[in-house]
């Protein structure tokens, strides 16, 4: 099973290689108005799931949320330390 630092990881190693056929590095290079912009929007979808439909939907798209956050830190050039030093 995938966890937050191991899908931190994968996403940082696919930046810096500038795999080609990557969603995230696409995303990552559209920029940071793009990114946060999904972030809204998987942020909404995750209320919704949260407040109308079953617990597994609901982790579906906290998971997407938590992926669009992910790619926004790399976006703004964030580090997962520089976050959790905040915590
Ligand atoms: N965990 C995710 C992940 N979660 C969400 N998403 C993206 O978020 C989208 C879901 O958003 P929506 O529900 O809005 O779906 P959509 O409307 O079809 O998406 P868009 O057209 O808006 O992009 C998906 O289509 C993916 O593009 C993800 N994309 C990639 N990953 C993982 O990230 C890793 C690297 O992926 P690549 O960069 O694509 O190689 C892999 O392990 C992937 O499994």
């Amino acid at each position: 099973m995938k966890s937050f630092e191991g899908l931190w990881a994968e996403l940082t190693a696919k930046v810096e290689s500038e795999a080609p056929d990557s969603g995230t590095v696409q995303a990552v290079n559209r920029g940071v108005h793009h990114v946060g912009k999904k972030v809204v929007e998987e942020a909404a979808e995750a209320w919704m799931a949260a407040e109308h439909e079953s617990a597994e939907r609901a982790a579906e798209e906290i998971s997407q949320l938590l992926y669009h956050v992910q790619v926004l830190m790399l976006a703004r050039g964030i580090s997962l330390d520089d976050v959790y030093a905040k915590l």
